[in-house]
């Protein structure tokens, strides 16, 4: 299930303006990567680049290729809703479908892909999603009772399992943690490394100590000033990144020394 992603010559564009500029790095499958660097740099619109998210946004536009295996999924006649399929994304704010139920919120992904399934076969993903993000055994008595009336850290892992549920082969995570307390935090973070085993994962991050205990590995992303585009610095080994970064630009940040 798990891909390698391979990120060629990546420049991405907010109309004119070129936010990140030149990315070319590859993210080995089943391993956890850390996107780290102040704000503005382009650590979220890079991710949002990595499922084609980016385009969305009128104008907005990408140069470069991003490859799944391989296989380009910036090429020619590639539908980016298969994409998004294929790469999954979980955002900064828990957003489940406020009147749908426990039950339903993880369905969500697979009906919009319209995908009929038996129930039989509904239930079983169900519990499998469920039990994918560490949230069965909270929820299994309440299936059918609204998403919404879950805790911050359950409603963040509900919609971890709405994004398995479609068994995507990348997650990517945008600041997943940031909206959480501490204790779901800690839920969350051994969640990932969990679904590492059986996904790529990319997260976006402003917690230096998460980056530390969770990645592999760590790319470090920086910008020399307003209005110019983001680089990535650095992409290493988490341990290299935080002990000994080759670059001065990684070391000086790491150490609190940016800005
Ligand atoms: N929708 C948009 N339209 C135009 N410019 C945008 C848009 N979103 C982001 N940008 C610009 O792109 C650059 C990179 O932004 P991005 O949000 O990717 O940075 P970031 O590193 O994720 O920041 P933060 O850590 O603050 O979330 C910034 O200059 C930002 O102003």
């Amino acid at each position: 299930m798990s891909k390698q992603i391979d990120v060629k010559d990546l420049n991405i564009y907010y109309g004119d303006f070129l936010a990140v500029q030149d990315v070319s790095t590859t993210i080995a499958p089943r391993s956890i990567t850390a996107l780290i660097g102040p704000s503005g740099c382009g650590k979220s619109t890079f991710l949002r680049a990595l499922n084609r998210m980016h385009e969305v946004i009128p104008g907005a536009k990408v140069k470069g290729s991003v490859e799944l295996d391989g296989q380009d999924m910036y090429g020619r006649g590639v539908d980016p809703v298969l994409v998004r399929r294929k790469v999954g994304m979980v955002f900064q704010k828990p957003n489940p479908f406020p009147t749908m139920s426990i039950k339903e919120n993880v369905l969500a992904g697979v009906k919009l892909n319209n995908k009929r399934i038996k129930k039989s076969e509904a239930e079983e993903l169900v519990e499998s999603s469920l039990k994918g993000a560490n949230l069965w055994n909270e929820v299994k008595d309440r299936l059918d009772k609204p998403g919404s009336g879950l805790s911050g850290g359950q409603q963040q892992r509900l919609c971890i399992a709405r994004t398995i549920a479609v068994k995507p082969e990348v997650v990517l995570m945008d600041e997943p943690c940031s909206a959480l307390d501490p204790i779901s935090t800690l839920a969350v973070e051994d969640l990932m490394a969990e679904l590492k085993n059986d996904y790529t994962i990319v997260i976006v991050t402003h917690n230096m100590q998460q980056a530390a205990r969770v990645s592999d590995k760590t790319g470090f992303f920086n910008i020399e000033g307003t209005g110019k585009p983001g680089k990535l610095v650095e992409y290493d080994e988490t341990s290299k990144i935080f002990n000994n970064p080759s670059e001065k630009a990684t070391e000086d940040y790491i150490s609190g020394r940016f800005g």
